[in-house]
C-alpha cells in the first residue's frame, strides 16, 4: 500500500470547506464512489477495481482550527504490478503524478473555498472566563429562540475581521472590552441565518477575558457567571451544546 498525505487551511468555515471540496471532486482521471460522507467532517472515496490501480482510497478530514478549516486529505493505492515492479513505478511515475494531481487540486480548492466563504453569514461566540466561570448569556427578545441560553456574540459584518466582530458584538451587547484567547470550537448553524445562503453558517467560539468594563444586558435577558458544573443543565440553543466540553475543559483547567 502507498500513501500520500497533504493538510491544506482553508480560509471558510467548515460547511463551505466540506461542500466545495464535494462540488470539486477528486482529481483522478479515474471514477471514485463515495464510500463513507459525514458533512461537514469527512468523506471518503475509493476506486471501484479493474484498471490499472489495484485500489485507491482517497481520505478527507475537515477540522476546524483558529486560522480555518484544516483539511487533511490521505491518498492511499495498490498497483496491479507484483511488488517489486509496483514500487519502482511507483516510485519512478505514480506517487509524483498523485502528488502533482493533488497539489494542483488543493490550489484551486483553497481559492474557490476562500471565495465563497465571503457570501457566508459568519456567526462567533465568546466564552468568558473570570476564574473558574464563563459568563452565558439568555437570549431576549420574542425570536423561536428566545429564553435560551448562549455565548454572548453575533453576526461578523462583510468584510469585518472575525474576531473584531466579535469584540465588536461584546461591546454593544454588555459594554465591555474583551481580549480573545484561544478557538475553541465550531458548529454548523441549521437553516438560513439573517437571510444567508442556508446551511452554510457556523457558529466558531473562542474563549476570552474582560479588560474592561462590567457585564451588562443591554440586549440579552439575563447574564449569568457560570460554574463547568453548571453549564449542563442551562437550556441552551441546542447547536451549542456540542461545544460544552471545550468550555468545561478550559474552566477546571485553571
Ligand atoms: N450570539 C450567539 N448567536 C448564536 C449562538 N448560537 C446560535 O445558534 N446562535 C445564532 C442565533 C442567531 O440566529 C445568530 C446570531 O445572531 P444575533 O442576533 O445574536 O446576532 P447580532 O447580534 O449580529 O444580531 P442583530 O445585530 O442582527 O440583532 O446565531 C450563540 O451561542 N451566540
Amino acid at each position: 500500500m502507498y500513501r500520500l498525505r497533504f493538510t491544506t487551511i482553508v480560509a471558510a468555515p467548515l460547511t463551505v470547506a466540506f461542500d466545495v471540496a464535494r462540488a470539486l471532486g477528486r482529481p483522478w482521471p479515474v471514477p471514485l464512489a463515495e464510500v463513507e460522507s459525514v458533512r461537514p467532517v469527512r468523506d471518503v472515496y475509493a476506486l471501484a477495481p479493474g484498471g490499472p490501480w489495484r485500489s485507491l482510497v482517497h481520505t478527507r478530514r475537515f477540522t476546524a482550527t483558529g486560522a480555518g478549516t484544516r483539511v487533511d486529505e490521505v491518498v492511499e493505492w495498490e498497483t496491479v504490478l507484483p511488488a517489486p515492479l509496483g514500487a519502482l513505478a511507483d516510485r519512478a511515475v505514480l506517487r509524483r503524478r498523485v502528488a502533482r494531481s493533488m497539489r494542483r487540486h488543493l490550489d484551486g480548492y483553497a481559492a474557490a473555498a476562500a471565495r465563497q466563504a465571503l457570501d457566508v453569514v459568519q456567526v462567533v461566540g465568546a466564552a468568558i472566563v473570570r476564574g473558574d466561570r464563563v459568563l452565558v448569556a439568555q437570549r431576549g427578545g420574542t425570536g423561536p429562540l428566545a429564553g435560551r441560553w448562549e455565548f454572548p456574540g453575533g453576526k461578523v459584518e462583510p468584510g469585518e475581521e472575525e474576531l473584531a466582530g466579535l469584540a465588536r458584538e461584546c461591546a454593544e451587547e454588555m459594554g465591555v472590552v474583551v481580549l480573545p484567547g484561544e478557538f475553541l470550537g465550531e458548529v454548523p448553524l441549521d437553516g438560513a441565518v439573517a437571510g444567508g445562503v442556508p446551511d452554510t453558517t457556523t457558529l466558531r467560539v473562542w474563549s476570552a477575558c474582560l479588560v474592561e468594563g462590567e457585564p451588562v444586558a443591554r440586549e440579552h435577558r439575563e447574564l449569568r457567571w457560570a460554574r463547568a458544573g453548571e453549564l449542563e443543565a442551562l437550556d441552551w440553543i441546542p447547536a451549542d451544546r456540542p461545544l460544552l466540553p471545550a468550555v468545561r475543559a478550559l474552566l477546571t483547567r485553571r
